[in-house]
């Protein structure tokens, strides 16, 4: 492993265990990644199966765009395949996945796309406080080339997040610091939004 990927475990790490203290990476559940390379799209993901709450820097994993690794060890996180494709789409440096309550609830009442409106904390997600940000739901899929197909579909530039109903929340940015920050925020949103009971 290089000095790089070491680097990038270490902070993936770091970040899995601010997300599991947050209570949005309970069990095994969660993943995260960072473009390392861009030609060809290669990204450093943690590895599947794991307490993300436990992970060194040894628990990461090099993939393609498709989620594919050539490390005979490593085994990439099951969703690999849409952080590559989700990198490949947006330009992101970095990909969050994690299974907060409050996203996978806002789906599950607004299947059509969650909208959030006149909320300051809209600009912690990158938009002005007056926006009208609609946030995309896709069904749930074991299969990560449908799950693809159906963020790239729905996909806006100016809308950095993903809910997979009955599953989780993607967010991502130029890199983790950032991505966490939108998420951050996006999950305060969607409570707002759950717990008022969507009136506005
Ligand atoms: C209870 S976790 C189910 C799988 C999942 O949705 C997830 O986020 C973790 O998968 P991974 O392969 O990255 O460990
Ligand atoms: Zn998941």
């Amino acid at each position: 492993m290089t000095a790089d990927v070491r680097a990038a475990g270490e902070a993936l790490a770091a970040e899995c265990a601010r997300y599991t203290a947050m209570g949005w990476m309970r069990g095994t559940s969660g993943n995260l990644s960072v473009v390392v390379d861009r030609d060809p799209l290669t990204l450093a993901v943690t590895v599947s199966g794991k307490d993300k709450g436990e992970l060194t820097a040894d628990d990461v994993v090099l993939v393609d765009a498709r989620g594919t690794t050539e490390d005979p060890v490593r085994v990439p996180s099951a969703e690999a395949g849409l952080h590559g494709r989700i990198a490949a789409v947006s330009g992101a440096g970095a990909v969050v996945h994690v299974h907060a309550l409050a996203p996978v609830v806002a789906a599950e009442r607004w299947p059509g796309g969650v909208e959030l409106r006149d909320l300051e904390m809209l600009k912690g997600f990158g938009r002005r406080a007056d926006d009208v940000v609609t946030v995309p739901v896709v069904p749930n899929s074991q299969d990560m080339g449908v799950l693809g197909d159906a963020f790239e579909a729905g996909f806006r530039a100016d809308v950095p997040a993903l809910l997979v109903a009955r599953h989780g929340v993607y967010v991502w940015g130029d890199d983790l610091l950032r991505a966490r920050h939108r998420l951050e925020c996006l999950e305060w949103l969607l409570r707002f939004k759950v717990e008022t009971g969507g009136v506005r």
